[in-house]
């Protein structure tokens, strides 16, 4: 049921004006690279690397206070390295072997290879990446949020020793990377495991990094969350619905904006504390052809990749416009009037451009179809776009991924149009803290290479209730988030329809339908 993507045509009724089909140009390296081809952390202008200091740092202390922007970042030893002083030592180790046939890690899903607590993953029909413990920890905020995670990252893998016998991406030194979606407050966050374990193109392999442990422990059995409750998050569905038709009403004003995509959010409540496998397995298995993800307690099955990048090649498929299953209708009756919308197309062709316009002047050459195709999912089809560029060596140094995430986010799937006057609307509208919904979420290699995609259809595992409440027992509190992009042509209730629908799969997972 959950298939990739399929190609239905029909007229176009407004094509995406940036991304034309232009000749691929041959990258003329192979896709691994290394580190001395990154962009230097202080020849950007634009890009201004404003961390004086990247600090490996100690998951166990409690975070140092500090200024807004880099305020969470604990030090590993605090007086040898004070802030402001960059340091050429090497702190880290990252050893990468291939897990062999007959080792117990080479055959389990990856999923099932997550030994418990705090659960790192980006899976996607069964490859990917999984990864547990905590080897360093960036916790930054802020609109500089993106230059500083990415400065951090450079001078982490410039001070890590690498042993990589396999050398695919996606091995040596990685970090799991969830940014927020908004500059205000902008809490956002890299983790470095102390373990990964990868697979691409068929090859399974094991990361150690810094002093973790050589070898994962068993995992312990998956604790189901017991009864779930659900009620108004911030924003109720109610308040939705009036934040949709306000949208409305000022797009259709004299000089209002074209496209605003605007959220609301559920609060589940757990009976047991929430174990994030629990989401992530039922989560692949009803979504396997999603990016199932799981950074600092935000979990998910996302459909839209906001950038990948793999050597010199740079890849994203977004989304935007969608319609949801209905009683009476084939599926090809479905994905023929989402194409045939109007005002569909026009939502989806805010959403390519945005992304095509910022991402071209990373590259020397930037292809998209002129027309959408449709993904289709269990709960919702959408209409999808697949950019593909090369990325630009002209000065001898190509944009890291975190650079250009800065560049493309927001995209109008997430944002709209003008950008930022979407942004401020949305901030009056929804009147709530989107935290990392709909920012980019993935993972970074120290070669360059990465995935970020956009965190939809996910929840933030935000606490275990104190123990010891009405029922005696701790439970979990889950937020779930879901938006839909608004145009002037938009009906309120059609859009909290489908919000609901994206709503879905995290409902389901956590109430253990896979
Ligand atoms: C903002 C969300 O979806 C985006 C991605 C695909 C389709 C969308 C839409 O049709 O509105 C949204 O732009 C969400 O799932 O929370």
């Amino acid at each position: 049921m959950d298939t990739p993507i399929a190609v239905i045509s029909t007229p176009s009724t407004r094509t995406p004006r940036a991304a034309r089909n232009q000749p691929l140009r041959r990258a003329g390296r192979a896709t691994g690279w290394s580190p001395s081809v990154l962009e230097p952390v202080t020849e950007s202008a634009a890009f201004a690397a404003t961390a004086s200091l990247a600090t490996v740092t100690d998951c166990k202390r409690p975070a140092v206070a500090g200024p807004r922007g880099f305020g969470g970042v604990r030090l590993l030893e605090p007086a040898a390295y004070p802030p402001g002083v960059a340091t050429t030592s090497r702190l880290l180790v990252a050893r990468t072997r291939r897990l062999e046939p007959g080792d117990p890690r080479h055959d389990r899903p990856l999923l099932e290879l997550l030994p418990g607590g705090s659960a790192l993953s980006w899976v996607r029909d069964g490859a990917g990446l999984v990864g547990w413990g905590c080897a360093a920890r960036l916790d930054v905020a802020g609109p500089d949020r993106f230059s500083q995670a990415d400065a951090w990252w450079r001078q982490l893998c410039e001070r890590t020793e690498v042993l990589d016998a396999v050398g695919l991406p996606g091995c040596g030194p990685v970090a799991f990377a969830s940014l927020a979606f908004a500059d205000d407050p902008g809490d956002s966050v890299l983790v470095v495991p102390e373990v990964v374990i990868g697979e691409r193109d068929g090859v399974r392999w094991i990361t150690t990094i810094g002093n973790g442990p050589a070898e994962p422990v068993d995992p312990e059995p998956v604790h189901p969350p017991g009864t779930v409750s659900y009620g108004d998050g911030q924003l109720s569905a109610t308040g939705y619905r009036q934040a949709v038709a306000e949208a409305v009403r000022r797009m259709q004003q004299p000089d209002g904006l074209a496209k605003v995509v605007l959220a609301h959010d559920l609060l589940a409540t757990t009976s047991e504390p929430l174990d994030a496998r629990f989401l992530l397995h039922n989560l692949a298995a009803r979504y396997p052809s999603c990016w199932t993800f799981a950074v600092d307690g935000l979990v998910g099955a996302t459909p839209e990749l906001l950038l990948e990048r793999t050597g010199y090649e740079v890849r994203s498929r977004v989304l935007a416009g969608t319609i949801w299953p209905r009683e009476g209708h084939s599926t090809e009756q479905l994905a023929a009037e989402l194409l045939s919308s109007e005002k569909n197309r026009n939502e989806h062709a805010y959403a390519a451009e945005s992304l095509a316009v910022r991402l071209r002047p990373f590259c020397s050459d930037l292809t998209a179809p002129d027309e959408p195709e449709v993904l289709q999912l269990r709960n919702v089809l959408h209409l999808a776009t697949n950019v593909e560029g090369k990325l630009s060596d002209a000065d001898g140094r190509v944009a890291t991924l975190l650079r250009m995430a800065a560049a493309v986010h927001p995209t109008a799937a997430v944002g709209g149009t003008p950008t930022a006057d979407a942004v401020r609307l949305i901030s009056e509208l929804e009147g709530m803290d989107r935290g990392r919904y709909a920012g980019p979420v993935g993972w970074l290699d120290g070669s360059g290479n990465g995935e970020l995609g956009v965190a939809l259809r996910c929840a933030q595992v935000e606490n275990a209730a104190a123990p010891g409440g009405e029922t005696g027992r701790s439970g979990g509190k889950v937020r779930l988030f879901a938006g839909c992009g608004i145009v002037p042509d938009s009906d309120p209730d059609l859009e909290v329809a489908e919000a609901e629908a994206k709503l879905l799969p995290v409902r389901e997972a956590l109430e253990g339908l896979h």
